[in-house]
């Protein structure tokens, strides 16, 4: 997979060369390339922003310098392109979402600051039949996407094959079977006076995944019922109604 990062602060996505992720890309299961938006302005003052049509507070980031940025970057590579815009307005990044951006060849993202990038980028890129997906990481406000961007590309690069040690781990992630995942314990067998759950240490495996998907249903009721409600039909088994 191909990553391409369009921003104004080239430093913030330094984390993504870290650990695991730093691991991906050296072992060519990811190719990251940054880019400073500023590379691509015309004035000697680098202007990337504007004052906002019809007023209001803030700045908006100029059509101008994002399209002359988005035309050259989308030509570096062949490969088609999802263009991602992180923006409180955008729809949900579920783990759904990552799960589905896992299998692009290339994604592109595209870190607004201020009071987001001028519209008509975004509508440009649509009418030239660019996928390009407007997305959210919650309900709050950040001051750039670029801690957006850390986020999605971690969710992201996790899932491909050969990143994680175990693959089982991502299969087994809280969100995987629409459920939050349950507590989990290691050694000591006490701590604190604190015991490790007797039936994990029981050996009975048909026993240990009972309990471990009893925990799950309690915490996901308990935490985010409106996980349990958009389980479809045939996802919970008797045993599982029973609990
Ligand atoms: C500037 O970007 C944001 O504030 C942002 C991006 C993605 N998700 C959010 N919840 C906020």
């Amino acid at each position: 997979m191909r990553i391409d990062v369009i921003t104004i602060f080239p430093g913030y996505l330094a984390p993504l060369r870290e650990a695991l992720l730093g691991r991906a890309i050296s072992a060519g299961l990811v190719d990251l390339a940054v880019h400073d938006l500023r590379t691509w302005t015309r004035d000697v003052h680098q202007a990337v922003d504007d004052a906002p049509y019809g007023g209001g507070p803030g700045m908006v980031m100029r059509p101008q310098v994002w399209g002359e940025a988005l035309d050259a970057v989308l030509a570096l590579d062949e490969r088609p392109a999802r263009i991602v815009v992180p923006t409180p307005a955008g729809r949900p990044f579920t783990q759904a979402t990552a799960q589905a951006w896992s299998g692009d060849e290339r994604l592109l993202f595209t870190c607004g600051r201020y009071e987001g990038i001028d519209q008509r980028v975004v509508d440009d890129a649509r009418r030239r039949d660019l996928t390009v997906d407007e997305v959210s990481i919650g309900d709050y406000v950040l001051v750039g996407g670029e801690v957006a961007v850390l986020v999605m590309v971690e969710a992201v690069v996790r899932l491909l094959p050969g990143v994680l040690g175990n693959p089982a781990s991502a299969e087994q992630d809280s969100f995987s079977d629409g459920l939050l995942e349950g507590p989990a314990f290691t050694r000591p067998e006490v701590w604190r006076g604190l015991a490790v759950p007797d039936v994990l240490r029981s050996g009975n495996h048909a026993k240990i995944a009972r309990w471990r998907r009893d925990r799950a249903l309690e915490r996901t009721a308990e935490r985010r019922p409106d996980l349990l409600a958009a389980l479809p039909e045939d996802a919970l088994d008797d045993a599982d109604r029973a609990f």
